[in-house]
């Protein structure tokens, strides 16, 4: 679960947040929408722990993080996707989802590393296996061992959403996960993002996505919430309609 509460943020004389109050509930996905210079980002990277609110604060899973690092965030089972897709480009694909999930370890230390203990050889190889899936999972099973960098962006983004899936994130964050991909990939994306029981916020331009992949969708406009309602309800919202979807 993700609580936003009354969050302000300032640069200077711009107020970017006015106030921002929303919870997204265990499993709910939510998406922000709302015009250029909404505040999007500047909520996105509140979340995430890459800027402290000038006011107000953030609660994950009950935790109050506003002032934990994105690293601690991410120990708390927080995973991101960027909006310029995030990728090892020397390394292959399955590899680049490997090393999700490489820090969990497996006891013993580096004498179990060096004589391959077979709790590290199960270890390994359940993680290739969810590796495995989880490519199979995003569409990308077939280019496990293509070079990311060689990757035009809607597979690099197949590739980052893969490894924000391996280890059945709590909460994971999407920044313009559309952004780059076909109608098949964002159709696979949306699916993707549906079958997770994690609690999913997501910032993105392509309204009719969001329609789509959302149970819940949070509209920003010059920094403050003007609606917060089901998909069906924001896009009769007279409100919504004049700031933003014409
Ligand atoms: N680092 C900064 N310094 C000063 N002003 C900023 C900074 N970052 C954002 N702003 C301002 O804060 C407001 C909100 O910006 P933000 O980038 O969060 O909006 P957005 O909804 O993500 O826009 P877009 O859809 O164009 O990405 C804008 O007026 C922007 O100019």
């Amino acid at each position: 679960m993700i609580d936003i509460s009354s969050v302000s943020v300032r640069f200077g004389g711009v107020h970017a947040l006015t106030d921002v109050t929303f919870t997204v509930p265990a499993g709910e996905t939510c998406g922000v929408i709302g015009p250029n210079g909404a505040g999007k980002t500047t909520l996105f990277d509140v979340v995430t722990g890459l800027r402290r609110p000038t006011s107000g604060s953030v609660a994950l899973r009950g935790t109050d993080v506003t002032s934990t690092s994105a690293v601690r965030r991410s120990r708390l089972g927080l995973r991101r996707t960027f909006q310029r897709p995030q990728v090892f480009g020397r390394l292959t694909v399955l590899d680049n989802v490997l090393a999700a999930t490489e820090w969990h370890g497996g006891g013993g230390g580096l004498a179990a590393d060096l004589v391959g203990r077979p709790s590290r050889r199960r270890l390994e190889s359940s993680r290739r296996a969810k590796a495995g899936e989880a490519l199979d999972r995003c569409g990308i099973a077939d280019l496990a061992t293509a070079y990311a960098a060689d990757l035009p962006i809607g597979q690099r983004r197949m590739v980052e959403l893969a490894r924000a899936i391996i280890d059945d994130p709590d909460v994971l964050l999407l920044d313009e996960p559309t952004s780059g991909l076909d109608a098949d990939q964002a159709a696979r994306f949306a699916a993707v993002i549906g079958d997770l029981d994690a609690t999913v916020l997501l910032v993105e331009h392509d309204v009719g996505f969001v329609m789509e992949a959302c149970e819940r969708i949070v509209v920003l406009d010059l920094g403050k919430v003007i609606a917060d309602a089901a998909p069906a309800r924001i896009r009769e919202d007279p409100v919504v309609r004049a700031a933003y979807l014409g």
